[in-house]
């Protein structure tokens, strides 16, 4: 299959049989917070399925995918959970931000510093040409901890609607703690929702998730449990 950009030859009439299969549209979705909201345990929700039994911080970059059927045709939805802690992501930077379809913010609702980190990672996204001409949402995570609760969902609304986001509180542990949502997957609902707004204003096709010119990628980090398709990337040298 050819990438996106380069021309194919074909010769000879186009049937049924020889056509190509038709390709998966790919979503790009960076996952962004501070360390420690959740937004391993969020992607790996969503991709796997459960809450991971332990985590350690990422470094660089991981991305966990799963393929999803919208109004029939099959879409691929690939997370970038990238780190929080500024020394393990400044080298893989340049990467995430690269053709990116849209942008999930995660602050922890137990940890307000987390909430008041939020404009930093706004801005740095703006450095990147992520503003919000870029389907963006804001997750409140940990909702399962209602009694260490710091950020109410008022304040959280009131900096969702300043930034023309909608909000979403939920639990990666426990995704059917909202009252209002029944038996239904929080998590699953966040995501789909994403990948459905994103479907209807047909975005770019990425055959292959960007792999940088420079620097090697580094298919190594222990800790949290692969989601479908799930793979680390680090970054070393040159990045
Ligand atoms: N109670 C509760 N704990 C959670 C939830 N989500 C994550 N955690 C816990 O919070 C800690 C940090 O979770 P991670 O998913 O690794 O956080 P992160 O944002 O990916 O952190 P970095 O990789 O450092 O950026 C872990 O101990 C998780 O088990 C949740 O919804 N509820």
């Amino acid at each position: 299959m050819a990438e996106s950009g380069s021309s194919v030859e074909f010769s000879g009439s186009l049937t049924s049989s020889n056509l190509p299969p038709p390709r998966t549209r790919i979503f790009k979705i960076i996952v962004i917070g501070d360390s420690g909201v959740g937004k391993t345990c969020l992607t790996y929700r969503f991709c796997a399925g459960k809450f991971p039994e332990k985590t350690e911080a990422t470094i660089g970059v991981d991305f966990r995918e799963r393929l999803v059927e919208i109004d029939g045709e099959k879409i691929k939805i690939q997370l970038w959970d990238t780190a929080g802690q500024e020394r393990f992501r400044k080298s893989m930077v340049q990467h995430y931000y690269r053709n990116v379809h849209a942008v999930v913010f995660v602050y922890d609702v137990t940890n307000g510093t987390s909430f008041r980190s939020l404009p930093a990672w706004i801005e740095e996204c703006k450095q990147h040409a992520l503003g919000s001409e870029v389907p963006r949402i804001l997750v409140g995570n940990k909702c399962d901890l209602q009694d260490s609760v710091q950020v109410g969902t008022d304040v959280a609304q009131q900096f969702a609607d300043t930034h023309s986001m909608p909000l979403f509180e939920t639990s990666a542990k426990n995704p059917n703690s909202q009252g209002d949502r029944g038996n239904s997957d929080h998590v699953e609902a966040i995501f789909l929702t994403v990948a459905h707004k994103l479907k209807s204003q047909k975005p770019l096709v990425l055959s292959q998730p960007p792999v940088g010119s420079g620097g090697t990628i580094n298919l190594s980090k222990g800790g949290t449990e692969g989601g479908e398709g799930a793979r680390s990337w680090g970054c070393s040298g040159g990045c």
